[in-house]
């Protein structure tokens, strides 16, 4: 059980720090002891918190696309427009059961329910691999204000790994929905590819696409004081294709190319969120856009998300590719090693797009 109000005091902001983050409790933690108040280390910075006023004000919406037919021609064409023009869109019809969607969210709310002392066992100092971490906010060494969010990250090496390392409460439903979403990644990775020239998704190409998985188990508890804070800050993902289930609160929130608005992602149930990744941005010499998004805080639902990203492997150098380049186009970026780029996203605080930086020319 998580300890209760009654049980627990917090005098200055270093023992609620002690409590969330070296103590494993997470900020799921924090909000069951009926916080009243939102600590100060989670109060972003005014800019950070202006969301509201350009929310809602237009008509714009991300595509939602119908994979009924993953054949036709119009559907990979709408799938490529989205992935240049809005970085994001979502997907119905895509094949994977729902069983297995409804499933790993059982399995999310049923890892995050566990006690702190089960849970702890996955933090980055205890835990028996370190494909394997539980934690909270995204760096929070490096972050000046905290973001109301606990996570699993659970990076897949093997079944065996898995088997020997991922938590038991979480491990077979996490490895389901991974496995069965790859024919709809590779269906979509096909399309993307061969909209650049990209003529079928070999060995070579696989590796570079989709050659490592991440599967993260978001959760972001009820939070006293919502519009202090953010549940996700401003970010890109690092990935080359992010694929995102969502529950029913909502909160997710994209940034629009055209506009500059903050555009937002309503469920719909028994969808896929897919956005492009920097690695995606990258390789296609910035035809296809990654795309700042973030999370609102929620003041009377906890929310959670299941983001499986899928990634070049770590040891791949990636950069423009020689079938974007083959007509004379002139690289944008430079060569990096994926696992570099990757590093420098977890080493500082979310900051919207600049981590893409580290591989311009
Ligand atoms: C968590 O909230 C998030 C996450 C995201 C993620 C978006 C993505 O696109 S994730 C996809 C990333 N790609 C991969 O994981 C595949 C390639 N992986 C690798 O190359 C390596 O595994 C590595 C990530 C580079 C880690 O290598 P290594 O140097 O051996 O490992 P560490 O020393 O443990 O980590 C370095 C540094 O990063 C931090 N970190 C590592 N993994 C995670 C993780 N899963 N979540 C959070 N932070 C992580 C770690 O803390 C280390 O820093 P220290 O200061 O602790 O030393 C988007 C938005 C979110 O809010
Ligand atoms: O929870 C969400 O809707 C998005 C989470 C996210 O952006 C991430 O984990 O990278
Ligand atoms: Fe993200």
């Amino acid at each position: 059980m998580a300890p209760t109000l009654s049980t627990v005091q917090f005098a200055n902001p270093a023992e609620v720090t002690e409590f969330v983050v070296n103590k494993g409790n997470g900020v799921k933690g924090l909000s069951e002891t009926g916080i009243k108040a939102l600590p100060d280390q989670y109060i972003q910075p005014f800019e950070e918190r202006l969301i509201n006023k350009f929310v809602n004000e237009t008509d714009e919406a991300i595509p939602v696309i119908d994979m009924s037919n993953p054949d036709e021609d119009k559907v990979a064409e709408a799938i490529c427009d989205a992935a240049e023009k809005w970085g994001f869109f979502q997907v119905i019809n895509h094949g994977v059961p729902l069983e297995v969607l409804d499933n790993v969210k059982a399995a999310t709310h049923r890892f995050f329910n566990l006690p702190v002392e089960e849970k702890s066992r996955f933090t980055k100092e205890n835990s028996l691999s370190t494909n394997v971490r539980f934690g909270t906010s995204f760096s929070p060494r490096a972050e000046k204000a905290l973001e109301w969010k606990d996570y699993l990250s659970l990076f897949f090496v093997s079944d065996a790994e898995a088997q020997q390392f991922w938590p038991d409460i979480c491990r077979n439903e996490a490895l389901e929905y991974m496995n069965k979403s790859k024919t709809m990644v590779r269906k979509l990775l096909e399309y993307l590819g061969k909209n650049l020239n990209v003529k079928e998704l070999d060995e070579t190409k696989e590796s570079l696409f989709m050659g490592s998985i991440r599967v993260n188990l978001n959760y972001y508890p009820i939070c006293p004081n919502p519009d202090l804070t953010v549940g996700v800050g401003r970010h890109s993902d690092v990935s080359a294709l992010t694929i995102l289930l969502q529950d029913q609160i909502g909160g997710l929130h994209v940034r629009s190319l055209s506009s500059g608005n903050w555009v937002h992602v309503p469920p719909v149930p028994g969808s896929f969120v897919i956005n492009i990744g920097d690695a995606m941005q990258i390789m296609s010499n910035g035809r296809y856009k990654s795309v700042e998004h973030r999370v609102l805080a929620n003041g009377s639902n906890n929310r959670i998300s299941v983001p499986i990203f899928v990634n070049p492997k770590p040891e791949s150098v990636i950069g423009p590719l020689p079938e974007v380049t083959a007509n004379g186009e002139e690289p944008i970026y430079r060569d990096v090693v994926y696992s570099d780029y990757v590093r420098y996203f977890f080493k500082k605080a979310h900051d919207g797009k600049k981590t893409v930086d580290f591989a311009k020319i």
